[in-house]
């Protein structure tokens, strides 16, 4: 597996349970991609979530994120964090329950808080793993739909407005309620990026649900003191979505293709030089990939399609949980690193 080093800009990378090396110097974040769901916890100095994402050891993996610069924890109303004097991660849990917009809201409005009381007032990325994400909550609303509505609460009570919004990923998981993280920077200068060949998604209309989903497309977070062609693009998770449409229903490889080729046009020189931001990326420059595939059977037809574009150098995770919406088979997200960053 490669390792994402940069001087300033937290490194992610994916490491087996063996692998794993909780006490490697300057650990901002272990993220287990594992089979059960835990609290998150900063007990050994950095933060620690356990996300039931796996099905057993074979697809177990964790996701380390580590600096260059000395490491501070802390847990606040809930949250657990650890920061480094430029970048945030913290996290969160909802227990499992009878509905969730009203927990998602008192969660993300601690998280928000947490973030301004710590100076680190650009979010850069946050991902949500939302159990039983396609089923009703007791009212008879899609627990998906539940939990966008108390985000967007949330977002609007702290003036987070749409153009603020960060890059995210929303995805079922085997268990434990709703947890997520988030990553933030103190003084990177963020872009958030928008697909011109999807609605934003914070512009879809109420058919998809109360309140819309608020993140945005991806979101390219520049290394402080450089200019703005060197940076990482987080890619929020993206599917076979055009316009604000499901396209490909029942056909997993052909909803494989589009995402792909959404993604490749989002990191593209079109949406890039769009934004002023001097980086032209292809998909064989995605790392640290996440692939979601509802049905197991899938998983093949999938990552061979997905291994055609992908760099062999790339780490990259199969995970079989369910998408936001139940016509969607397939979707993936990863992390883009600008080639010249030291
Ligand atoms: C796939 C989509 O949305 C998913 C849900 C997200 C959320 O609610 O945060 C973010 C990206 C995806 O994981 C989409 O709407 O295109």
């Amino acid at each position: 597996m490669t390792q994402q080093q940069s001087a300033t800009l937290p490194a992610s990378k994916f490491a087996s349970l063996d692998e794993l090396d909780e006490d490697a110097g300057n650990v901002l974040g272990i993220i287990n991609y594992t089979t059960g769901a835990a609290d998150p916890d900063t007990s050994r100095g950095h933060l620690r979530l356990d996300i039931h994402m796996a099905h057993g050891d074979s697809d177990s993996f964790s996701e380390v994120w580590t600096t260059d610069l000395p490491v501070e924890s802390g847990e606040s109303g809930g949250i657990a964090y650890a920061h480094d004097g430029e970048h945030l991660l913290c996290a969160g849990r909802i227990p499992p329950g009878d509905g969730y917009a009203s927990g998602t809201r008192a969660a993300y409005a601690r998280t928000l808080e947490l973030m301004a009381e710590l100076g680190y007032h650009h979010c850069a990325r946050m991902w949500n793993f939302v159990n039983r994400i396609n089923e009703d909550n007791a009212d008879g609303l899609e627990i998906y739909r539940d939990f966008c509505k108390g985000r967007a609460e949330a977002f609007e009570a702290h003036r987070f407005n749409d153009s603020s919004v960060p890059a995210a990923t929303g995805i079922g998981s085997l268990g434990g309620g709703i947890a997520f993280y988030v990553l933030a920077s103190r003084t990177g200068a963020l872009t958030p990026l928008e697909n011109s060949k999807q609605v934003s998604a914070y512009h879809y209309p109420e058919q998809y649900g109360p309140r819309p989903p608020k993140f945005a497309r991806a979101t390219h977070l520049s290394v402080p003191g450089l200019d703005s062609a060197s940076g990482q693009i987080y890619v929020s998770g993206t599917s076979s979505i055009r316009g604000h449409e499901t396209l490909f229903a029942g056909d997993v490889e052909k909803q494989t293709l589009l995402a792909l080729e959404n993604v490749a046009h989002l990191i593209g020189p079109d949406t890039l030089s769009h934004h002023r931001i001097d980086q032209r990326s292809t998909l064989a420059d995605l790392d640290t990939i996440k692939v979601y595939v509802r049905n197991h059977d899938d998983i093949p037809a999938v990552r061979r399609i997905c291994e055609e574009h992908f760099s062999p150098d790339a780490q990259v995770a199969y995970l079989n949980v369910d998408v936001c919406r139940a016509d969607l088979s397939v979707e993936l997200e990863g992390i883009v690193r600008s080639a010249n960053l030291p």
